[in-house]
């Protein structure tokens, strides 16, 4: 299991900025930054719910911070159903179900981030050719935030590991996930990292909102209070991270829970938001598993695609035209500055 550490709650932690280095079950080799969360001692919080019942078991979770190479290098090599990808020779094979030919669609047209059926022409093209310059060696962030017990850990677990947990264990802080995808041909991995929701371990969640490719609040469609945080959630998310640089997706989890009417009903407030949000709305339960990997191949094939468009732009601007025609390739531009630019053929946030 990535991102979570063996720490038993009754062992003594490790107080602030201890740094381990842990070997993980499935081989990653993370380093760990533990923080104590205000006077809270990590691995040791008692989840504070005023609403539902919960099973008291815990998360012994401190806050985790992977080393990208190492975790990219390090993924689970499960055995059935996998397809080696020609362009990722050290890596295990891709999962079939993780192998995505067309461009997925949209949950509803009335708030989603691109309405096209296919790849961008340049994509397509790029790929076709195996022009995807670094994309394919890269990680992108995507940061799932939303209030405590909508169902975050529960919906990332039913994609990366498709289990799901009738009891509540709080996330401490943040964890993560890698996810190996193969898009129109070319390897791509998401990074998923889960927040915790509650107001105590925030300070440590916020520190790991930077540098997201995708922001993913989500809100519990039987609790439309907790849909109304959603806003303060996206703000405090996008404070740390360049404007326009992120896509933003609305989630309505549990939807198991609810009858046709009755969530049509809160769908209908939420994608009322998920436009002033600028953000694709989608429903999913969890428990079901309904939606779950088709909102998860869109979140992959949109952040591609974007990832394949910078750099097809970084490598173009980095291209001086001078005299009769010769090109010149400057080295050395920076990175940063050229990955944080949103293209705007994507039409998006
Ligand atoms: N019926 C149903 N229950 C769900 C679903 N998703 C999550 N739950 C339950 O809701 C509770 C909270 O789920 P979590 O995934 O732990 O919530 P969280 O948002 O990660 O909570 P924090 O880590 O505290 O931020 C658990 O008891 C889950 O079993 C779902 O789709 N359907």
């Amino acid at each position: 299991m990535l991102g979570r550490a063996a720490v038993s709650p009754t062992q003594t932690p490790p107080t602030t900025s201890a740094i381990l280095v842990a070997r993980r079950s499935r081989a990653a080799l993370v380093a760990m930054v533990i923080t104590a969360a205000g006077s809270s001692e990590p691995g040791r919080a008692e989840p504070q719910l005023s609403q539902p019942p919960v099973t008291r078991s815990r998360r012994p979770l401190p806050a985790l911070l992977p080393l990208p190479e190492l975790c990219h290098a390090s993924q689970p090599s499960k055995d059935s159903g996998r397809m080696r990808s020609s362009l990722t020779p050290l890596g295990p094979p891709v999962s079939r179900d993780r192998v995505i030919a067309t461009f997925p669609k949209w949950y509803t047209p009335e708030a989603c981030l691109q309405l096209r059926e296919h790849f961008h022409r340049q994509v397509s093209a790029a790929c076709q050719r195996r022009n995807t310059g670094t994309v394919g060696l890269k990680l992108s962030k995507v940061v799932v935030v939303g209030d405590l017990y909508v169902g975050k850990t529960s919906l990332i677990h039913r994609f990366c590991k498709n289990v799901f947990d009738r009891d509540y264990k709080a996330t401490i802080g943040v964890d993560f996930e890698i996810e190996r995808f193969e898009i129109a041909g070319i390897p791509y991995s998401l990074q998923i990292w889960d927040t915790a929701g509650q107001e105590k371990f925030k300070c440590i969640a916020s520190a790991y909102y930077r540098g997201a490719q995708v922001i993913i609040t989500a809100f519990d469609l039987t609790d439309v209070q907790t849909l109304e945080h959603t806003r303060q959630w996206l703000e405090d998310a996008l404070r740390e991270n360049e404007a326009g640089s992120c896509f933003i997706f609305l989630v309505g989890t549990k939807k198991d829970l609810l009858s046709g009417a009755a969530c049509e009903q809160v769908e209908a407030e939420a994608v009322h938001l998920a436009k002033e949000m600028q953000a694709e709305y989608w429903s999913v339960s969890a428990k079901t598993g309904e939606n779950v990997k088709a909102f998860f191949s869109r979140v992959a094939a949109l952040a591609f695609e974007q990832s394949v468009l910078q750099d097809l732009e970084r490598r173009s601007s980095a291209r001086l035209q001078v005299g009769d025609g010769e090109l010149i390739r400057m080295e050395g531009s920076p990175p940063e500055t050229q990955e944080s630019k949103r293209p705007s053929s994507l039409g998006c946030c």
